[in-house]
């Protein structure tokens, strides 16, 4: 085997790391045994040299680069499936795959079968009756059917009462009629949905004798199983080029009184008998729950994507050396500027940050889904808030973080081949997609002003809004991590306290109820921020100490270093909030800036071991800036001479159009 040659710089600064980056890999995964079954699965999928790409992605085609995706989809289900371990229940699969990121060594803008994995097969498992699920799961688990998840309709995703797709039923022939009875009633984004799945979960409103009975859920075959043509009624086709996201096949699909059988509703939340009758669920909000189960894995997904970014971009200002911090020095690692620590240091905390709620909200997730199984609905509506305040503020970051990664690399950030681009493309929508960001603050929003009043009449609140109750006063401002995370309570709190006179305010004023909870939303949505912040900052420092307590002191002393970090960054962000809602003074506000830089110091020597901890691969991070070795310029070159345009020293419009136009006879 050829041996690696390790740029000096990133050689001596990994020489330089305090403690064992194994101990911290292993405990990012939970445990030596999970590190290995990781890796094996890892070297299984990478040895297949059909799943890698010849020519570069970005040079192929719209529709060569989903033909290719398509071909590897394939390929890859096949080998995971080998992979296989039919013991672990799906729970316990779903947690032991938390920090694989595989599927980035073989898709770089994401796979054609995302959705039929990620919504298709959970939304039959939430919301089919044991039959369906019997029916449809082993179908859909074998792949004999490829499903997404069909609700975002050209009009409407946010508002899903505004849904337009109609699914009335006929008693007659027992069947339920789908139809979009205007352009914008056509579904719209699907992944999957223009020419890859065959079926579909259709998210329509059911209309049973002559009634609107909500929005419910529909499995519908969309395309024929042998030769995948459309089937009558149905019209399909793609969306388009995306700024990321471009080999998922997002779609559109429009109805025109296409006839479906009445066991084709997926029943197991509310029901429609044979004679039109429809039984409502429990709750209706459980019809939702696809979404609740996507939000809680986009938090981890948003943690995985920050961390390549950031092994990227710190091992890249390793190796990089620019102008001059002594002039009779020689040109320093941009890595020794503390500018360039201070945009980056925060990337490495803030995935451990929420890699950890990520882990965390899965448990609660689990824990609350089997609840709802016995019937036990009281802990929906704490599960709702949480995943939706989670997905938003991982979402928020990670875009923040793996942006300021690109740019802390300078011009060469720019270049696709760092895979700077294309993963903002990919933590960017997140943003969106699963609920747009503001509406879900303003859901988070509307559970604690219901918090806030059960807390006026004296109720019990949820665990994760109990600390509105604490009235006490923080009288002194102890600078420790807890004392902040204390603070950043005090702020919540104080935001929602604030937004809640103003929303009465503005109805004693005479506004409707509606319309001062609008002129409120900006405080209300502030709010819901800060509250989310002090349930990040928390969970990120009780779960760190509930782990670590068993490493070794060195890694032990650099996980506290990234949860002070973190902690440091936020109250420094919010200055203003703890200024107004906690006891901060000039003194103190000096003092954790002191402490923030004397942080980024004692990080430094081992930043470079912090991201090889996270363990990412160069197939995966597929980044010639990041790469293990260090050997930067020789691969953007590599890469550089990839290009088509290198293949032939003139090009032919030199003769066509550049040498006519330059001798005038243009
Ligand atoms: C191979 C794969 C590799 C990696 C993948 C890993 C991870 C995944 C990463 C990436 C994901 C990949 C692809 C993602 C593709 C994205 C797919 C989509 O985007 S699907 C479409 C998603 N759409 C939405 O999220 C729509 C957002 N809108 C809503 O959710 C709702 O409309 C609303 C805004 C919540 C309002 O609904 P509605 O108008 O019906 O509500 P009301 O005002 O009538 O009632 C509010 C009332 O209901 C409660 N509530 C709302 N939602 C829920 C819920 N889900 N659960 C429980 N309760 C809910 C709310 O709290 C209010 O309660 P009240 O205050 O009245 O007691
Ligand atoms: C990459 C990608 C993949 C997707 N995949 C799927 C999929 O597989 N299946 C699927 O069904 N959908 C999918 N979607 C659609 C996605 O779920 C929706 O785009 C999302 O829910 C937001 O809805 P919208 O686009 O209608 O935004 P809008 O709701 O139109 O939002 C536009 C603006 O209006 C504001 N706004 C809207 N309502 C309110 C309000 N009540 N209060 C205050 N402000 C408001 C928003 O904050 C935002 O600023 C995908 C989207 C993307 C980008």
């Amino acid at each position: 085997m050829a041996k690696i040659t390790v740029n000096k710089d990133l050689a001596s600064e990994r020489a330089k790391c305090e403690f064992n980056v194994e101990e911290l890999t292993n405990y990012l995964d939970g445990g030596r045994e999970n590190t290995a079954r990781r890796r094996r699965m890892e070297d299984k999928v990478l040895s297949v040299k059909e799943l890698r790409d010849e020519i570069p992605e970005e040079y192929l085609s719209h529709k060569e680069k989903y033909e290719n995706a398509i071909r590897k989809a394939v390929l890859f289900y096949k080998v995971q499936k080998s992979l296989d371990d039919p013991n672990q229940s799906d729970h316990e699969r779903i947690r032991n795959s938390y920090r694989s990121t595989i599927t980035s060594a073989i898709f770089k803008d994401n796979s054609p079968l995302t959705l039929h994995i990620v919504m298709f097969i959970p939304a039959i498992i939430g919301q089919g009756n044991d039959e369906q699920r019997e029916y449809w799961l082993k179908r859909a688990k074998n792949m004999e059917i490829i499903g997404t998840y069909a609700q975002t309709e050209l009009g409407h995703g946010t508002f899903l009462r505004g849904l337009e797709t109609t699914a009335t039923y006929d008693p007659a022939t027992e069947e339920f009629v789908l139809h979009s009875p205007t352009l914008t009633a056509y579904k719209w984004w699907p992944g999957g949905l223009a020419h890859t799945a065959n079926y579909c979960v259709v998210m329509a409103i059911l209309y049973t004798k002559s009634k609107n009975c909500g929005i419910q859920p529909f499995i519908v075959q969309i395309r024929d199983e042998e030769t995948h043509m459309p089937l009558p009624g149905i019209k399909l086709g793609e969306i388009g080029a995306k700024l990321g996201y471009n080999t998922v096949n997002n779609g559109f699909l429009g109805f025109d009184n296409h006839r479906i059988p009445r066991d084709r509703m997926l029943m197991r939340n509310a029901q429609v008998s044979k004679d039109g009758t429809f039984t409502a669920g429990a709750n209706s909000k459980l019809t939702y729950g696809t979404m609740v189960y996507v939000r809680v894995l986009i938090v981890n997904n948003m943690a995985n994507l920050l961390a390549k970014a950031v092994t990227i971009a710190i091992r890249y200002s390793a190796v990089r050396r620019q102008s001059k911090l002594k002039p009779e020095d020689p040109e320093p690692q941009i890595l020794d500027y503390v500018t360039q620590q201070h945009k980056l240091f925060i990337g490495i905390a803030t995935s451990h940050a929420y890699s950890r709620t990520a882990l965390w909200l899965w448990d609660h997730y689990a824990k609350v889904t089997s609840e709802l199984n016995a019937g036990k609905l009281d802990n929906l509506p704490e599960l709702h808030s949480l995943a939706c305040c989670l997905k938003v503020l991982s979402s928020v970051d990670a875009a923040v973080f793996v942006e300021r990664s690109r740019l802390a690399c300078g011009g060469h950030g720019y270049m696709l081949s760092s895979n700077l681009p294309q993963t903002y493309g990919l933590v960017t929508p997140a943003s969106t997609f699963e609920g747009e960001n503001t509406v879900l603050l303003l859901q988070v929003a509307r559970s604690l002003v219901k918090a806030w009043q059960q807390m006026l009449n004296g109720r019990q609140l949820a665990p994760s809004m109990a600390y509105l109750a604490d009235q006490k006063q923080l009288d002194r401002w102890d600078g420790s991590v807890n004392g902040i995370i204390r603070a950043f309570q005090k702020v919540a709190r104080g935001k929602l306290a604030f937004s809640v006179a103003n929303f009465e305010k503005y109805q004693k004023m005479g506004l409707s109820r509606e319309d001062a909870w609008n002129k409120a939303s900006v405080q209300l949505t502030a709010a819901a921020e800060s509250h989310g912040r002090a349930i990040v900052v928390q969970v990120f420092k009780t779960e760190t100490d509930r782990i670590a307590s068993s490493l070794s002191p060195p890694l032990r002393k650099a996980l506290d270093q990234l949860v002070e970090l973190f902690t440091l960054y936020w109250a420094l962000e919010r200055l203003g909030d703890l200024l107004l809602y906690s006891p901060l003074s000039e003194v103190d506000v000096r003092d954790m800036q002191a402490r923030y830089e004397e942080l980024l110091e004692k990080i430094r020597p081992n930043a470079v071991g912090l991201v090889d901890g996270f363990d990412i691969r160069d197939e995966i991070l597929n980044s010639a800036l990041g790469a293990y070795d260090g050997r930067v310029y020789e691969r953007l070159m590599e890469e550089a001479l990839k290009s088509p345009l290198n293949a032939e020293p003139v090009n032919s419009s030199f003769h066509k159009y550049l040498k006519p136009f330059m001798q005038g006879k243009l």
